[in-house]
């Protein structure tokens, strides 16, 4: 087998806390093993304008704990159908290709989510390219491992955001609602919900009834609780309804882009609830700033993990977490695949032993 020498690195979709975690972890690792890192900037739009960084040793030096990606990242540019003019597009993958060969990269490493892992394993089928995975987004959206970095980060700053949202409540006697990320997936809400002790959590895998949200905050409030609080995903919807979209954004190949469900939901419950009513979007906070502990070791396993399968020769697969494990997985059994809660999920049935409504 032929030994590789030279890897490319890149990091793809929305930022999360965590990439640098995992950007220094593959220079060091691939240091020590004779190995060395290139940086493409600005994820694959950067690889089609040949846009490149040296990775040393030095260059990776105290971003541990630093939030975003130091290699910049985008969530638009697709090589196979990248913008060319307004609203003209190019298949420009075999100059991404020869980009990669004139540096004399042998294999690349995406850090991405969905879409990144689409293109990928697009390259990895056109031109048999050494492609390696590593699982990215707050979202958690991704099949196949049982966490992406990046998570951990995002509900500890949900559930602060509850955990202060809930004094306000109690003393104002209303109903605070927090919409948070996660796109199609209601992995945060649950999570952060559960963790900062929702009265409601409301997910895109369960549509909601209004209705079922007041008979929530009535049945408080004859407790004597006279406030309660809420957690809506951004792709939440009312039965029989669809998912309420914020914006379209051109050249974005997924160019949806979600929110606005949470302040629909504060003035319902306001009007038809009759109790006083305040809606806040968390928005980009959640993807921002230092990684926890939890994401730091988990990026930090995953990049190395990465290294060993660039040393191993294995190429196509996508590092997963599996029991606690490292494991690889093919990149084609994911790709494009959603990855929703179950309905029987474990902590959907726990939240509702302890009496969380989910608005069914
Ligand atoms: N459905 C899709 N098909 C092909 N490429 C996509 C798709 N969705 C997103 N992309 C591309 O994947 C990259 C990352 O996009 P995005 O989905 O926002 O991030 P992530 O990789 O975190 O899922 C971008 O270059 C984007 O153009
Ligand atoms: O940064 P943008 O374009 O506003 O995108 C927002 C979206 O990106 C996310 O924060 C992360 O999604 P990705 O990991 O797929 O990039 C979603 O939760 C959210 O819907
Ligand atoms: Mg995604």
């Amino acid at each position: 087998m032929k030994q590789i020498k030279t890897v490319g690195v890149l990091t793809g979709g929305g930022d999360c806390p965590g990439l640098n975690a995992v950007i220094r972890s593959i220079v060091k690792a691939g240091n020590a093993c004779g190995l060395t890192t290139l940086g493409i900037k600005n994820g694959f739009g950067g690889l089609v304008n040949n846009e490149w960084t040296q990775l040393t040793a030095q260059d990776v030096s105290g971003i541990l704990p630093r939030g975003g990606t130091i290699l910049g990242t985008t969530n638009r540019d697709n090589p196979f159908h990248f913008p060319v003019a307004d609203h003209e597009y190019a298949d420009l993958s075999a100059r991404a290709v020869t980009n990669l060969q004139q540096r004399g990269v042998e294999a690349l490493i995406v850090i991405g989510g969905d879409g990144s892992l689409r293109i990928a394993d697009e390259f990895r089928q056109k031109y048999n390219l050494a492609v390696i995975a590593v699982p990215k987004t707050i979202d958690n959206d991704l099949p196949g491992t049982e966490r992406t970095f990046g998570f951990d980060t995002a509900i500890s700053i949900a559930m602060e955001a509850l955990d202060r949202l809930h004094t306000t409540a109690e003393s104002h006697h209303r109903v605070m609602i927090l919409e948070v990320m996660g796109r199609y997936a209601g992995w945060i809400a649950l999570h952060a919900g559960v963790a900062g002790g929702a009265d409601c959590i409301l997910l895109p895998e369960i549509p909601f009834r209004i209705s079922s949200v007041i008979n929530k905050v009535r049945e408080r409030q004859q407790q004597e609780k006279m406030f309660s609080i809420a957690v809506v995903a951004e792709g939440a919807r009312l039965t029989g309804g669809s998912p309420v979209v914020a914006r379209i954004v051109d050249g974005s190949p997924d160019r949806i882009r979600l929110g606005g469900i949470g302040n629909q939901l504060a003035q319902a419950v306001e009007e038809e609830g009759r109790i006083e009513t305040r809606c806040t979007v968390l928005g980009h906070l959640q993807r921002g700033g230092s990684p926890t502990a939890y994401d730091r070791i988990l990026a930090t396993r995953y990049g190395v993990a990465a290294v060993n399968a660039v040393q191993d020769g294995e190429f196509g697969c996508m590092m997963a977490l599996k029991n606690n494990r490292i494991v690889r997985v093919p990149i084609e059994q994911v790709a494009g695949k959603p990855a929703n809660i179950p309905l029987d999920d474990d902590l959907i049935r726990a939240a509702r032993a302890i009496g969380v409504c989910f608005g069914d």
